[in-house]
């Protein structure tokens, strides 16, 4: 037996944050060690923070020089690894940290390989992420030689603290007396052509995956089918490591460090948590790999005749011999969360990072008792039930910043959500005369419920102040359609209203703690969701106007399931009656014979909306590759004229609104379908909303089948499953993983 025992984490970074790195990554080597493991393996560039590869966020830390040759920046990250090194840190245990590497004139985005007090191999990414979130390619290069390792010299300032003047640089794999290790950086795993595949005909036993890798719903199976898919039919220990948190953007890396042997997963660490370092370990028994593959007669006679790849070898043992303090760890259930549960913690964890990285002292939520901005409100809720919990279990950091942010004093910290929520979080209804007794009971009922500093507020008399001035400019007072009202006069009554909330709420915001006594300010939370973002069914600068938004990439239909899982399993029962109501914007009179719906409103339902989205984002559909797919999707239940007249409709509102895609308040990614126009779909905002060339080509189609309808195999087009795993996310490269 060749009994191995490693270790593999998650670790809350925060971009640029140096010294919060450092201190998780020493945390993780820490525990590996106590725990005995001879390999820690650590996430993508951990010493930097991942985010500081994504667009905007990076371009601002160019500019300080972050990834500049000269830069101070440069000389801070090799001084984190000198630390590591001249520490007793990398004793006895093959640590993989991963930072980026300048070398000559390129920057690459490495592995380094460390152990004893002397970096082994420094391995440079292959395969960058550059597609929906990711920018990868603008900052660093590709290693494309697949050839021998090259020589790296390193800084002076490292070489003569370590007594080491070089070291092998490229594409390889390290082989020890006992088992040869290898590292495959995130992507690479999901590239079409895996070097995982290549190194285990090598002979590589180990694979450590570091990765920077988001959260998206319904995600996680895509990514844990690929570790098991990567050993199931050619045998090793897969090892992930990953982000976890908000470290400085949209995005919630989703930790889940995982340990996968022959393929099975033997250790699954959380994907959702307040922990800032999260160790896991397992033992492995390596003979059982190389079992598994002289088994395998088609992995034999490959390996046979493999290209053979570059090495370092290293005369040092990492397993131990079959003894009875060591024992195995055995395959383990995988644990899955709903996609209910993953809308209550992704999200909630993300607020928290949010929160006490930003300096704020708590949320203010403009809580109308609809759908969606409950939705916040019951995740801002689940933020301080995790809060308590994670004090309860002893989490001192959490203790920590939960005593600041609540302004505790003499020893005091939460114990009791309520009492938190309290605290930390602002809700504010703001009822105009078209608002129902009902949505404004709902509204407080919640808030009691949550533990939320609740306000009920009339807008009325600000309407019509603002009213009387436009009068008193125009001499012209607008009425609502209802009342005899144009089109124009019913939209510019009912914007007033809500943009007049978006202002009243950053007033609160900023002035309610000082009425308080309490100090610093809260944060705007947004809650428009991306059905409503892609229909641009929404006033521009109202209420979806906030400082963040933690539903902005949510689908009504995803949020609908949320509040009932949430109205059980988070103890908030008016969230029940909250989703059974139907959505309005009350922003119009009710009468006897009208009353304002959503889904009337917009021409179409949120269902359908979700299909669009889908069509649009993830399968890059146009309006007549889209009327086609629908065809077929719809040809049941409607005629090709009819799906006609939908598609067009859905392009013409679509194209029209799609400018208020680029002011949308930052919000929490989850959804492939996002049409969020700063970092993740960056198509054109300003379209020919006539679309006269498709549209006449959709025309010429439907003319041209003569009244016939699709001959409908029963079976539905491959868009039809848009509930669900696999059709949620294929065709998405940025969510296989
Ligand atoms: N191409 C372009 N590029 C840049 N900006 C452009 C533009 N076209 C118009 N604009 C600007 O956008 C403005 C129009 O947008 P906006 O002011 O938002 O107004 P608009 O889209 O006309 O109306 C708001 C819509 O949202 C609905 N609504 C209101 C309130 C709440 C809810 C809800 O339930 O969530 C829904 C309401 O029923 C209505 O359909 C124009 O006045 C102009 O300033
Ligand atoms: N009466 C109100 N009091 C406080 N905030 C409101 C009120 N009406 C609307 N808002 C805010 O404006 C946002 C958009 O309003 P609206 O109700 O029209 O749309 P919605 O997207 O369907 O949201 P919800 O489901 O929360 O009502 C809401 O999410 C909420 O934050
Ligand atoms: N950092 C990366 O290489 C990301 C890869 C991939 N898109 C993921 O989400 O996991």
């Amino acid at each position: 037996m060749r009994l191995l025992k490693v270790a593999t984490c998650n670790l809350n970074q925060w971009a640029m944050d140096f010294e919060c790195n450092m201190s998780n990554i020493k945390a993780s080597i820490v525990q590996a060690k106590a725990a005995g493991a001879a390999i820690r393996l650590g996430p993508e560039l951990e010493v930097t923070g991942y985010g500081c590869m994504r667009v905007r966020l990076v371009r601002v830390q160019f500019e300080f020089g972050l990834f500049n040759s000269s830069s101070w920046v440069r000389i801070l990250r090799w001084d984190c690894l000198k630390e590591l090194l001249l520490g007793d840190w990398t004793n006895d245990i093959l640590c993989s940290i991963g930072m980026p590497v300048i070398k000559g004139a390129e920057r690459y985005n490495c592995q380094v390989l460390c152990m004893n007090k002397r970096i082994i191999m420094i391995r440079p990414k292959m395969c960058l992420a550059n597609d929906g979130n990711y920018r990868e390619l603008r900052w660093f290069t590709a290693w494309k030689q697949r050839g021998e390792l090259e020589e790296f010299h390193l800084p002076i300032e490292i070489s003569e603290a370590l007594s080491q003047e070089s070291v092998p640089f490229g594409y390889g794999y390290i082989q020890f007396i006992d088992t040869a290790v290898a590292a495959e950086v995130c992507e690479e795993l999901f590239s079409p052509v895996p070097p995982h595949a290549e190194l285990a005909l090598n002979g590589v036993e180990v694979f450590m995956n570091a990765s920077g890798s988001h959260h998206q719903l319904r995600k996680l199976d895509i990514r844990l089918n690929a570790f098991m898919g990567a050993t199931h039919a050619r045998g090793g220990v897969y090892m992930y490591s990953n982000q976890q948190g908000c470290d400085g953007g949209r995005l919630y890396y989703d930790g889940c460090a995982c340990i996968v042997v022959n393929g099975d997963v033997v250790a699954q660490g959380s994907q959702f948590s307040l922990k800032d370092v999260e160790v896991i370990t397992s033992q492995v028994d390596l003979d059982a790999v190389a079992s598994l593959r002289g088994s395998i007669s088609s992995f034999q006679e490959q390996a046979s005749c493999k290209v053979k790849v570059s090495s370092v070898y290293v005369p040092c043992r990492l397993t131990q011999s079959f003894n009875l303090k060591m024992t195995l760890s055995s395959p383990k259930k995988i644990m899955y969360h709903s996609p209910q549960e993953e809308i209550a913690f992704g999200p909630a964890c993300w607020l928290w990072d949010y929160l006490r990285r930003s300096g704020a002292s708590g949320f203010l939520l403009p809580l109308s008792g609809g759908a969606d901005s409950s939705s916040v409100a019951a995740i801002v809720g689940c933020m301080c039930q995790l809060v308590v919990k994670e004090i309860a279990n002893g989490d001192e950091q959490v203790k920590t910043d939960a005593k600041r942010i609540g302004n505790y004093t003499n020893g005091e910290f939460p114990s009791d959500s309520k009492e938190f929520a309290k605290r930390i979080f602002y809700t504010v209804f703001m009822g105009s005369e078209n608002s129902s007794e009902a949505t404004k009971m709902r509204a407080k009922q919640l808030a009691d419920e949550i533990g939320a500093w609740h306000l009920d507020v009339c807008i009325d008399g600000v309407v019509s102040a603002v009213l009387t001035l436009f009068q008193t400019v125009t001499g012209m007072r607008p009425r609502y359609k209802v009342d005899g009202g144009s089109n124009v006069e019913n939209l510019g009554l009912q914007n007033i209203q809500a943009r007049m909330r978006m202002v009243l709420a950053f007033m609160l915001a900023s002035l309610l703690p000082w009425v308080h006594s309490k100090p610093g300010f809260y944060l705007v939370l947004g809650s428009s969701n991306v059905d409503e973002g892609l229909r641009g069914y929404l006033t521009k600068y109202d209420c979806s106007s906030a400082d963040i938004n933690p539903i902005g990439s949510i689908s009504k239909q995803d949020l609908r399931l949320f509040l009932r899982w949430a109205a059980t399993n988070l103890g908030y029962q008016s969230l029940a009656e909250i989703e059974a109501a139907p959505p309005t914007a009350e922003l119009e009179p009710i009468r006897s014979d009208y009353s304002q719906l959503d889904e009337v409103d917009m021409g179409m339902t949120y269902e359908e909306l979700s299909v669009y989205g889908r069509m649009r984002k993830i399968f890059r559909c146009g309006p007549v590759s889209m009327f086609k797919n629908l065809c077929y999707k719809w040809g049941t239940k409607l005629s090709p004229a009819e799906v006609a007249e939908k598609v067009k409709y859905f392009f013409k509102y679509y194209s029209i609104n799609r400018h208020k895609m680029t002011v949308l308040t930052p919000s929490y990614h989850a959804e492939s379908y996002s049409p969020e126009d700063n970092r993740f779909d960056l198509r054109q905002f300003l379209y020919n909303s006539k679309w006269p060339y498709q549209f006449k080509k959709i025309d010429e189609i439907v003319d041209g089948l003569n009244g016939d309808s699709v001959a409908f195999p029963g079976e539905e087009a491959s868009y039809g499953k848009e509930v669900g795993v696999v059709a949620a996310n294929s065709g998405d490269p940025s969510a296989g993983l």
